[in-house]
């Protein structure tokens, strides 16, 4: 005879661990949780259960009821493991060409040290609101809306914070009213401390991106960068290498004081994806001060971080989404 237990059974091979049942008096109930389905899948899901217990003997009707959980925005952790390398740089471009490539996007500026954003995306001086308690996020003109550090603390104090200190104002960042907003880039402070671990500890990005540049000193900060994710259990996406060869401004010919190749290297060594590389070129430097970041425009500089985005991107779906 048809009970609760057979209905599931037959559920099982349909919607492994999603599907609960009830029956009574002929009528079966099942409640299907949908998170992170398509809405093709879900339909074409439902017609299935629909088919299999109806056939089965007893059963006069089916109900089935879909359930989602809220999905939460996820994040995506820039860091590296020394200053100066680009980090910030490469953290705007990342934004404005994921957000190019149709992704809502936010930007979280968690570097206490110098909080660059507001000046790469053009708001300098302009202050969030807030309602409530709630942060709300300046928007900019890349349709990526940002909340900075740099709104909540004096420069000078910065260097005195500890992590638990950190990671407390990063909350109210992250926990701003990000709206339509699906993924946050987070800027993190420079370096491999207490400060970067607790943050990544508290707010749990869903993978890291490191910056590094070709020098060698670069690369060993870059392994500590990884190695505190490693600390922390959260994936690495992959390397950037910024500031990679120099573009000549009057002829364009790039050439490679450091040399070409070690950061690829260095990336298939410690077994992480080589996402791309980004020239030393003046122009980026301008256009940056400018609060105009070339990924944003359509030079050469656009194509290369929509390349480093769409890696980025593909792993993001190919990790919940
Ligand atoms: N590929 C590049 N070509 C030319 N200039 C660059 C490039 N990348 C970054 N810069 C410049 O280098 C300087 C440092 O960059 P940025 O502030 O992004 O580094 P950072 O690693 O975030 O530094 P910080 O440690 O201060 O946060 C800036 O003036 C920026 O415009």
């Amino acid at each position: 005879m048809t009970d609760k237990n057979t209905i599931e059974a037959e559920l099982a091979p349909l919607a492994a661990g999603r599907a609960t049942a009830r029956f009574d008096e002929g009528r079966a109930s099942i409640v299907l949780d949908v998170t992170g389905l398509s809405n093709e899948v879900r339909e074409e899901l439902e017609g299935d259960i629909r088919r299999v217990v109806g056939a089965l003997p007893g059963v006069a009707e089916v109900r089935v009821l879909m359930t989602s959980e809220r999905r939460t925005r996820r994040l995506v952790a820039v860091a590296s493991g020394k200053g100066g390398v680009g980090k910030s740089t490469v953290s705007a471009n990342l934004a404005i060409a994921l957000s190019r490539a149709g992704r809502k996007v936010g930007m979280v500026d968690a570097d206490i040290y110098g909080p660059s954003q507001p000046r790469l995306l053009g708001v300098e001086g302009v202050r969030p609101k807030a309602r409530e308690k709630t942060l709300i996020p300046v928007e900019t003109k890349f349709g990526v809306p940002l909340l900075s550090m740099g709104g909540l603390i004096a420069p000078d104090q910065a260097i005195a914070w500890r992590g638990p200190m950190a990671g407390g104002a990063l909350g109210q960042l992250v926990d701003g009213d990000w709206g339509a907003c699906e993924l946050l880039v987070l800027d993190l402070p420079p370096g491999t401390g207490d400060v970067q671990l607790t943050m990544i500890q508290k707010h749990k990005p869903a993978g890291a991106v490191i910056v590094s540049t070709p020098q060698d000193l670069a690369l060993i900060d870059a392994r500590r960068a990884i190695d505190l994710f490693a600390k922390a259990n959260i994936p690495i996406i992959g390397l950037v290498e910024n500031m990679a060869g120099y573009a000549c401004p009057h002829c364009g010919e790039v050439s490679d004081p450091f040399g070409r190749g070690g950061a690829e290297a260095a990336a298939a060594e410690l077994g992480i994806p080589f996402l791309g590389r980004i020239p030393l070129e003046l122009a980026i430097r301008e256009a940056s001060d400018a609060g105009e970041p070339p990924a944003a425009g359509n030079g050469p500089g656009a194509a290369s971080f929509a390349e480093i985005a769409g890696k980025v991107d593909g792993w993001l779906k190919q990790n919940g989404g």
